[in-house]
C-alpha cells in the first residue's frame, strides 16, 4: 500500500488532469480517508514507520534508502528522489535531502544494539543539485562518540559528483526520556 502511495505522490505531483477527473479523484481520496479512519490505532500499534523489514520502514515521508551493505559503523546504499520531491528545475527540494540524512544517520546511530538516540542537530551542505529520478549513492558513517553523544556523517553522490553531505549529532536518550 505504501509503495502505491509513493507512486501516487509522484503521479499527482507530475500531472495536470482535467477538472472533472480531479473532482472524481478527490471524492475517491475522501472515501479512502473515511474508510481508513475506521481503523485508527495508537502510535504503538501503527504499521507505518515500524516495519524495518520494508523499504523506507513502510512510511511514505522519506525517500526510500536501500541498504546495500552495512555494519555497526557504516552504511552504504542508494536513494532515488521521485517527482514528489521536486524543488525546481529538476533538482530535489532542499528540505527533502535532510529527511534522507536524518533517516540514514539516525538508523546507523541506533544500530548495533546501541540505546536509542535522537537527533540533536543535523547540518546539511548542498554541494551540487541532487537530481530526481536517478539512483544516487548514499553513505553514512560514525565519526566519533563522546559519552551519550554520537557524531555521524553522510554524503549523497550522483556518480562522481558529491550532491550533498551532512553532519549530525545524536544524543542517547536517558531512561524514560521521550
Ligand atoms: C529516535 C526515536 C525513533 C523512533 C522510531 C521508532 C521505531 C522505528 C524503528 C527503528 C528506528 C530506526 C530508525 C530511526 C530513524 C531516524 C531517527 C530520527 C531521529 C529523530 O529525528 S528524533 C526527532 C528530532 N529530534 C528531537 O526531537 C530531539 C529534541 N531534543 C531533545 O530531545 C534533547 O534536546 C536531546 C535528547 C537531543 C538532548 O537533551 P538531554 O536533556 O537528553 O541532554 P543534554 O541537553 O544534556 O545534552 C547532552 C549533550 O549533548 C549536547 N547537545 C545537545 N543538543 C545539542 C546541540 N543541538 N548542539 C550541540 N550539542 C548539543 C549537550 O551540550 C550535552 O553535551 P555535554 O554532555 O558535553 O555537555
Amino acid at each position: 500500500m505504501i509503495e502505491s502511495l509513493r507512486l501516487l505522490h509522484d503521479r499527482i505531483t507530475g500531472a495536470a488532469p482535467p477538472p472533472e477527473l480531479l473532482k472524481e479523484m478527490t471524492r475517491a481520496f475522501e472515501d479512502l480517508a473515511v474508510e481508513l479512519g475506521l481503523y485508527a490505532v495508537s502510535e504503538r500499534e501503527q504499521i507505518t514507520g515500524h516495519r524495518i523489514d520494508l523499504p523506507g520502514r513502510g512510511q511514505a515521508l522519506v525517500p526510500v534508502f536501500t541498504v546495500d551493505e552495512s555494519d555497526d559503523e557504516h552504511v552504504r546504499g542508494s536513494v532515488r528522489f521521485g517527482r514528489y520531491y521536486l524543488g525546481g528545475n529538476g533538482a530535489a527540494h532542499g528540505g527533502a535531502i535532510p529527511l534522507v540524512f536524518d533517516e540514514m544517520l539516525g538508523r546507523l546511530a541506533n544500530a548495533g544494539g546501541r540505546p536509542i538516540s535522537r537527533t540533536a542537530y543535523l547540518r546539511v551542505d548542498y554541494r551540487s543539485i541532487t537530481p530526481l529520478d536517478r539512483d544516487l549513492r548514499a553513505e553514512a558513517w560514525f565519526d566519533r562518540e563522546e559519552g551519550r553523544k554520537r557524531f555521524l556523517r553522510g554524503a549523497i553522490f550522483d556518480g562522481e559528483t558529491r550532491c550533498a553531505e551532512a553532519e549530525g549529532l545524536f544524543v542517547a536518550l536517558n531512561p524514560g526520556q521521550p
